[in-house]
């Protein structure tokens, strides 16, 4: 027996909401902008075989991979369950770039636990699994945050609450929005993009922060798209983490020039995100970042739609 999960590339903090707020994305041409963890029967408690396009920035060891650490968080909550843990044999296909700003980390994360959940039908619930998730980003990034790992596997744009026991919930959005996605293929450690931030802000970037994001979750609810666009505003991180970003200034100028509702960084970079609710217009900014935003060979740039799926079995054997 065996399980593929699929988990998508997100948007952490679509700007406007720093450590609260992300979007799962998928481009439109089909391809998959994701990790993929197949979880099969094993002979021993634990094993693990990497591939994919950016295997070899992986850790050496199968140790220090996330996904053993997933695997031994899985086993720690099966036990409490009493719920027997069955040997397996894990394979990872490494499809995002480390650093990226796209949620790479996040991918493997939900795609591993969500694989091992059905691996074993399915003994922890959705927000047992969704609270997994998030200890997992935290040990990487220094501090727990959903904002990768709830769009990643729930899909959509999704805000997180913490109460109730409901860690995320998911926010309309615009059926017609374009998500231009660039990697420039240099790396950014989310850990160190978080250490540059200020411990405190300001009362004016507090009710600044405060309008913008509340200001968008009403237009999301509202359907009102040029209003949500406006309220894409970052006072949190973005002054702090720009000059982390090599072009970054220039690329937003001139996606704002040519039409873009709204840009930002993705996470914490160096992927830039633009709205746009044109296609011919999210192309001609997907031309361009791809001549002047990625510097290298591992960079890319996709025009995409939200997913509204998240993670995703796209295979099993039974
Ligand atoms: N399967 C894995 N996928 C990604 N990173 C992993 C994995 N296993 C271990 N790591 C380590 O976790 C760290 C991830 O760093 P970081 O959080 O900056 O990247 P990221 O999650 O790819 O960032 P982003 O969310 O911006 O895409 C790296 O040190 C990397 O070596
Ligand atoms: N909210 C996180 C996302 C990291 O991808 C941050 O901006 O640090």
């Amino acid at each position: 027996m065996s399980v593929t999960v699929y988990a998508p590339a997100s948007i952490g903090n679509v700007s406007v909401g720093f450590d609260v707020l992300g979007a799962a994305v998928s481009p439109v041409d089909g391809t998959l902008l994701g990790d993929k963890v197949t979880v099969a029967a094993g002979t021993e408690p634990f094993s693990l075989r990497c591939e994919g396009d950016f295997v070899a920035k992986l850790p050496a060891e199968p140790q220090e991979n996330i996904v053993y650490h997933c695997w031994q968080v899985f086993a720690r909550e099966l036990d409490k369950k009493s719920v027997s843990l069955k040997p397996v044999s894990m394979t990872l296909a490494k499809n995002m770039p480390i650093g990226s700003g796209l949620g790479s980390s996040a991918c493997s994360i939900v795609a591993a636990l969500d694989a091992l959940n059905r691996f074993h039908e399915n003994p922890l619930t959705e927000t047992e699994l969704l609270a997994l998730m998030g200890e997992m980003e935290g040990q990487i990034s220094g501090g727990v945050h959903y904002d990768n790992v709830a769009p990643c596997y729930l899909g959509g744009l999704q805000f997180m609450v913490e109460e109730l026991g409901i860690i995320s919930q998911s926010v309309p959005s615009f059926d017609n929005w374009y998500w231009v996605m660039a990697y420039p293929g240099i790396k950014v450690s989310t850990a160190e993009a978080r250490a540059i931030l200020p411990a405190q802000y300001r009362r004016q970037d507090i009710i600044a922060h405060g309008r913008y994001l509340g200001g968008f979750i009403h237009a999301c609810h509202s359907q009102q798209p040029q209003l949500a666009a406006k309220m894409i505003k970052d006072v949190v991180a973005e002054p702090y983490r720009e000059g982390l970003l090599p072009g970054f200034k220039e690329a937003r100028q001139y996606a704002l020039e040519a039409g873009a509702l709204a840009s930002g960084i993705s996470g914490s970079g160096p992927t830039m995100f633009s709205i746009c609710d044109d296609l011919e217009v999210a192309e001609r900014i997907a031309r361009w970042l791809q001549q002047h935003y990625v510097q290298n060979d591992e960079g890319f740039v996709h025009v995409c739609r939200l997913d509204s799926q998240g993670s995703t079995e796209i295979g099993s054997e039974y």
